[in-house]
């Protein structure tokens, strides 16, 4: 047992659980913490991009504000039912994913999920770089990148009360960086004159649907984690709405002012895209504001990243003890994984910085296809066939009630990438429906939709849920959820 009583000994400054079980005893928080995490994760640069590729890629800028908001509303929908698990499974996400797939069979999602949030961690250490060397100039790009992945590590390694902690800086810087920038621009340019102006065509409003909702989608596999210490019987209507309206408010906000920003700029000849960071920097008007922006730039990428690199371990760490079997893990051990997760990305960040908008684009909609079926998957299983019943001891066993391999599953997760591939829209392979579609990709929505009526009768004759949650043995020994849910 020495090894449990490592973890112990490191006290409460540094989290101590990574992938295992959190116990009722130490379930703590409130659903409105989801609030102000995913509000300040989607209070960033990234997201302005985002919108602003809405209008770039021929939107009108009214139009593609309202096409954003509508897929915030559809993709953050199936966000927040990942989110709203958490306090159930009181685990994290990926982990649980093993009930559908097996123990060994989740890895195959698994390690399409890290490569994800390695390429998010790498694109968003590139504009956050170029935010701290706007700070602290010192005439390296890699120096920049290289104080934000320092940065993240920190956070990261300190956990969950840490990252929440960010959550809520967050979202006060969030709201006052980005209220100004708002002022300033409705202050400094004719907005009124560029919204309406390139009227409604369905392929670009397709698009602009297509981009935030694939922008939410993104969070499925790791917004439970945020989730897993809230008490066991906070209801889930709570835990969805907060999470949900944080993230839809925060992602509307930015890709608003994205899509805003490139329809000015765009007469101008493609400012915006020339330098995201340094636009934001001269709308602001330059000198001491300027250099507060682009903190507040870095404070909103910390936070995203974070979650990224504190998913990216627990993801790992999930694929790897499929096979090792190891439960728990010291602190030590996040802080290992976490900082070869970070120097991965950093390095990939100093070598592929160029040509970042086009390949950030095509990063995300490609990855999405890989684990769109996945969510459905998991959310179907969840909610319609288990009924929010999980028997956690069998997830950490090949043995037990979900197996090594679930082959139903799988072959459904197979149907539902491949289902895509004639409605994609990529630089590389454009699918042949995409051209009746006007160049729109909507293969997110084949995927979510076929997948799930699919998996569905799939799931009712090959699960096996339990009949009632089923908890380590040492919970059971405890009562019940101790914390009511205010507490
Ligand atoms: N899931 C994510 C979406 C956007 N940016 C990130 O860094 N991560």
């Amino acid at each position: 047992m020495s090894r449990i009583e490592t973890v112990k000994k490191s006290g409460p400054v540094i989290e101590r659980r990574s992938i295992d079980f959190v116990p009722h005893g130490e379930r703590h928080g409130k659903p409105f913490g989801q609030f102000t995490l995913w509000f300040g994760a989607n209070m960033q640069i990234t997201a302005i991009v985002t919108g602003a590729l809405a209008v770039i890629f021929g939107s009108d800028a009214f139009w593609g504000i309202i096409g954003l908001f509508i897929g915030n509303i559809l993709g953050g929908t199936v966000m927040a039912l990942h989110a709203a698990q958490g306090p159930k499974l009181g685990m994290p996400q990926m982990i649980s994913s093993r009930a559908q797939f097996g123990v060994f069979g989740a890895v195959i999602p698994l390690v399409l999920v890290i490569i994800m949030y390695l390429g998010f961690a790498a694109t968003g250490a590139v504009l956050a770089g170029q935010a701290v060397g706007q700070i602290i100039p010192t005439g390296h790009p890699a120096v920049g990148v290289i104080i934000f992945g320092a940065l993240t590590v920190l956070v990261a390694t300190l956990g969950y009360k840490y990252i929440h902690a960010l959550g809520r800086i967050s979202t006060i810087v969030g709201i006052l960086g980005f209220s100004y920038l708002a002022v300033q621009l409705f202050l400094k340019h004719d907005v009124v004159a560029v919204l309406g102006v390139g009227g409604f065509a369905f392929p670009t409003f397709l698009l602009a649907i297509s981009l935030s909702a694939g922008w939410q989608l993104t969070y499925g596999p790791y917004v439970a984690d945020y989730s897993r210490y809230l008490p066991a019987n906070t209801p889930a209507g709570r835990t969805f709405l907060s999470c949900f309206s944080g993230s839809v408010l925060g992602a509307q906000w930015s890709m608003t002012l994205g899509a805003l920003f490139a329809a000015i700029a765009m007469p101008k000849g493609h400012e915006f895209l020339d330098g995201q960071v340094a636009f934001v920097g001269e709308l602001s008007g330059g000198g001491a504001i300027a250099i507060l922006l682009y903190l507040v730039v870095v404070v909103g990428k910390l936070t995203v990243n974070t979650l990224n690199a504190y998913g990216g371990y627990m993801t790992i760490l999930t694929s790897v003890s499929a096979f090792t079997r190891q439960l728990r893990f010291a602190p030590w051990v996040r802080f290992a994984y976490v900082i070869g997760f970070i120097a991965v990305s950093v390095i990939i960040a100093i070598a592929a910085s160029a040509d970042f908008i086009s390949n950030f684009k095509n990063f995300v909609l490609l990855l999405l296809m890989v684990f769109i079926p996945w969510s459905s998957i998991n959310l179907v299983d969840f909610w319609l066939v288990s009924k929010e019943k999980v028997d956690v001891p069998a997830l950490y066993d090949p043995k037990g009630r979900y197996g090594a391999w679930n082959v139903p599953a799988l072959l459904t997760y197979l149907l539902g990438v491949v289902v895509q591939v004639p409605f994609l829209a990529q630089s590389m392979y454009t699918g042949p429906i995409t051209p009746l579609l006007g160049g729109a990709d909507i293969s997110w929505l084949v995927g979510l939709v076929v997948t799930a009526v699919v998996y569905y009768p799939v799931a009712r004759k090959f699960q096996r849920p339990p009949a009632e949650m089923v908890y380590p043995i040492e919970e059971t020994a405890a009562a019940e959820p101790v914390n009511s849910p205010s507490a």
